[in-house]
């Protein structure tokens, strides 16, 4: 059957059934919990294949954001560098405002925050 909630975890993790031994700690990583092992909330064939379909693109789409998010960081940190290392200032606040705008205008509320978390990881926290 498959698990309809709680948290999500490999088998391997899970108490024995009887309770009589630990069970063995194994880290919660993606690397071990292949995608088809995941459930997908569904006992229905045709609607559980079409999901695991789905998350492939999603994981797709989550590396690449993970990956511009670092390429992002980097080179805010590397500005900021640059600009400290000739004398200037290590933020700019009028272009974090412009940034925040963008987010807000594209996105809603939830850009601003996202925009917020971005200018955090290229600069550290204030
Ligand atoms: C990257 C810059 O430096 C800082 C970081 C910013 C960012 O991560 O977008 C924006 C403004 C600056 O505070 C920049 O001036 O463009």
């Amino acid at each position: 059957m498959e698990q309809s909630g709680g948290p999500i975890r490999p088998k391997a993790e899970q108490p024995a059934a009887n309770g009589s031994e630990p069970a063995v700690s194994t880290p919660p990583t993606v690397q071990n919990v292949g995608p088809a092992e995941l459930p997908t909330g569904t006992d229905e064939p045709a609607a559980s294949a079409r999901i695991l379909e789905i998350r492939e693109r999603i994981n797709e789409i989550d590396n690449a954001l993970i990956a511009l998010w670092q390429e992002r960081a980097a080179l805010s940190q590397e500005v900021g560098a640059t600009r400290m290392a000739s004398g200037g200032t290590r933020l700019v606040l009028s272009r974090e405002r412009e940034v925040l705008e963008r987010f807000r205008v594209a996105l809603g509320a939830d850009g601003t925050q996202l925009a917020l978390l971005l200018l955090r990881a290229g600069r550290g926290p204030l």
